[in-house]
């Protein structure tokens, strides 16, 4: 017999792929020959057994035959390797399947679903079929050629082989049955086995996945519940179980509205419009929120149980409290029935409710944390963090560092994985900035720029992170003096003292010392001891120049020291122990209310206007009688501010200078 056999095929493709598969198996016995009729079918073919890979193929060369060979059509199946290719396609897909003919498509759709590649919707696609134009995937078993322009992805799933029937056919002709036929359907099997394995750990894999998938949405603290783009109830975690009353097992798989009566709940829930709304169901105060991406049209539900919200935001207030990055002292802290301290506080409250940045002046020992706490305690922030970084206890490059965070790797030292600075720590609450006169120009102008843009960089780092933080700045300094002497921006004082509060020191409100000693000694006091009357006094004489803090050291001081039932004078420290008045660089500053000052000043203001002169500090000093009232050009921009203030002048830049008003004029001839 004459061991020769030849393969015709429609497509080039084709050929190689069946040649490769005939010559794997029978390659060692047989001598192979293929064509493809697309490129060159021989005008006479004689051999013992000729295989056409299609009846297509056989129509079209079987003229070619001669009529002593045998002729067989191979049936062909598919090529289990480049199958699983398939899964990448989610679920009910529309895809057109492409083949040759209509009866090859049909096949091809037959052998998939036999297969078990069920997941698809498919709809046979051959030349002259009718395009479906809303079907943007086709599959096709090496036919690639055949596909509608009109597809967005083709997906070859390979040629389809020759398949063991006739294989076993071919086996049979060249009676190699009893020596090839275990090999062949052994290794066919194993090809089936493998593929069978691969589906199996893909199935595996998803549900794998699944079920992590359905652990984290179970997990979930909320209540979360999935749609999908039929409107049925995909998802239904224990949470929404126990808000709805309903179980998972009765809603997947339902629609809205066989799940939810209540009409406005309903409404809500299947209009794509509105993101959030509040319901109670169930005695459940809750916040729904509506998920959807664009690329699909499933629809998760997020219901959050807002009591429970108001819950943890308490016990991540406590986490603060623990961490120290809370705002310890309300407004109910702060002691005192003066006028001063009432009006203060009066103040106090109302720009707490604001977002405006505050700057608070006072003496040291006044209270100006306290305020700062009691600030933010009664801000939209108060759950939020408050943290306080004092400026004249680190040093600059520390502080640049705790401010802003750095970069791993930024400098020798710098923590691995970098460091949070404390403006991002502080991200929606408050930042309390205390000691701000304290701080370098080359500070200032970083702090600026991050409250001015309200974002910050890192040391380095290149990207910037907007934060979200209300700046509360304290200072016993008078700022403008810094000003003046070049010490502190003038554009970082205007930023910081958007609204301001001025803390009155204790010795113009002695009316509040007895409380506070009270207060203090209550706070400290082991022993049951009597406060003597004749020291009470004195303690209310004395004019404390530090302040609130001064007083609280001198009854902690007191306490320790006196081993007597009666606390008395005799118990009082030495005169060393008390701070001593600072030399008041600001007498000028303390009688600028004094109108015989604005009176002088405006005076020179008006001559200088009055004779066209520019009225700039310089030219005011220059012109003021310094026998009678001599005053340094700090001084004088003072009295001006307090001018300016009050309406009675203009301060221009440049030329124009300083400008008296009309009612700068009136209070000139009135007084
Ligand atoms: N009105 C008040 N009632 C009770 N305690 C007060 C009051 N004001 C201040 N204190 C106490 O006095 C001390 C000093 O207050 P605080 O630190 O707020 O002052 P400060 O003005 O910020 O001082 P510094 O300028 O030195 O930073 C604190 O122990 C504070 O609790």
């Amino acid at each position: 017999m004459n061991n020769h056999l030849t393969l015709i095929t429609g497509t080039p493709e084709t050929k190689l792929a069946l040649h490769e598969q005939l010559e794997d198996i029978l390659g060692e016995f047989i001598r192979i020959t293929s064509y493809a009729v697309d490129e060159y079918v021989p005008e006479q073919l004689n051999d013992h057994l000729i295989i056409f890979s299609s009846y297509l193929v056989e129509e079209e060369a079987s003229p070619n035959v001669s009529p002593s060979s045998t002729c067989m059509t191979a049936r062909r199946t598919m090529n289990y390797q480049h199958i699983d290719r398939l899964f990448e396609l989610e679920k009910g897909t529309s895809v057109l399947c492409v083949n040759d003919t209509r009866q090859m498509a049909e096949e091809t759709i037959d052998t998939l679903k036999k297969i078990g590649m069920n997941h698809l919707s498919y709809s046979p696609y051959y030349p002259g079929k009718k395009i479906e134009r809303n079907i943007e995937t086709a599959v096709t078993p090496g036919e690639i050629t055949f596909a509608p322009s009109s597809v967005k992805t083709i997906m070859d799933i390979g040629v389809r082989l020759i398949d063991i029937t006739t294989l076993i056919e071919v086996l049979d002709h060249f009676e190699l049955k009893q020596q090839l036929g275990g090999t062949i359907s052994s290794r066919y099997t194993g090809k089936i086995i493998e593929l069978s394995k691969k589906l199996a750990d893909m199935n595996r894999q998803t549900e794998l996945l699944n079920h992590h998938l359905q652990q984290v949405v179970d997990g979930v603290n909320d209540g979360v519940m999935a749609i999908d783009r039929h409107g049925k109830v995909t998802v239904f975690n224990p949470f929404i179980q126990e808000y709805s009353g309903l179980s998972s097992t009765h809603a997947i798989g339902r629609t809205l509205p066989q799940l939810f009566k209540d009409t406005k709940l309903l409404q809500f829930l299947t209009n794509p419009q509105e993101e959030g709304k509040y319901f109670t169901i169930n005695g459940y105060n809750l916040m729904i929120y509506r998920v959807q991406w664009e690329e699909s049209d499933n629809v998760i539900f997020i219901f959050k149980n807002t009591d429970e919200t108001i819950n943890m935001e308490k016990a991540a207030r406590k986490q603060l409290l623990k961490t120290g990055y809370i705002a310890k002292h309300s407004f109910d802290h702060i002691l005192g029935t003066s006028p001063s301290i009432q009006q203060t506080k009066k103040i106090a409250r109302q720009l707490a409710s604001t977002e405006l940045p505050v700057l608070i002046q006072g003496e040291s020992g006044t209270g100006k944390e306290l305020f700062a706490h009691a600030l933010h305690h009664h801000s939209a922030r108060v759950y939020e963090p408050f943290l306080a970084v004092n400026f004249s206890a680190l040093p600059e490059d520390l502080l640049e560092s705790e401010l802003f965070g750095y970069e791993e790797g930024s400098f020798t030292g710098a923590k691995k994985g970098g460091k949070k600075g404390l403006f991002e720590q502080a991200d929606g609450g408050t930042i309390f900035l205390d000691e701000i006169g304290d701080i370098s120009l080359k500070l200032q102008a970083r702090l600026l720029r991050v409250i001015q843009e309200m974002e910050i960089r890192k040391i380095g780092g290149t990207k910037t992170i907007p934060i979200n933080v209300r700046i509360i700045a304290a200072t016993n300094k008078h700022l403008l003096d810094l000003i003046d002497k070049g010490e502190f921006r003038e554009d970082l004082y205007h930023r910081l003292k958007v609204l301001f509060l001025t803390v009155p020191p204790l010795r113009e409100r002695k009316a509040d010392i007895p409380a506070l000693v009270r207060q203090f000694l209550q706070e400290n006091q082991i022993r049951d001891q009597q406060f003597d009357p004749a020291l009470m006094n004195e303690l209310i004489r004395y004019d404390w120049y530090g302040n609130i803090r001064e007083l609280k050291n001198t009854i902690s001081y007191l306490i320790t020291v006196s081993e007597h039932p009666v606390i008395t004078m005799a118990d009082l420290p030495g005169e060393e122990f008390f701070q001593k008045p600072k030399v008041q660089s600001h007498s000028v500053s303390e009688s600028v209310m004094d109108e015989r000052l604005n009176h002088t000043v405006l005076n020179v203001v008006k001559d200088l206007n009055d004779s066209f002169t520019n009225a700039s500090r310089k030219k005011i000093y220059e012109n003021l009688d310094h026998s009678t009232l001599s005053l340094s050009e700090q001084q004088i921009r003072r009295v001006l501010d307090n001018l300016k203030a009050r309406g009675y002048v203009t301060i221009k830049r440049g030329r124009s200078g300083t400008q008296i008003t009309p009612e700068g004029l009136a209070f000139l001839s009135n007084s």
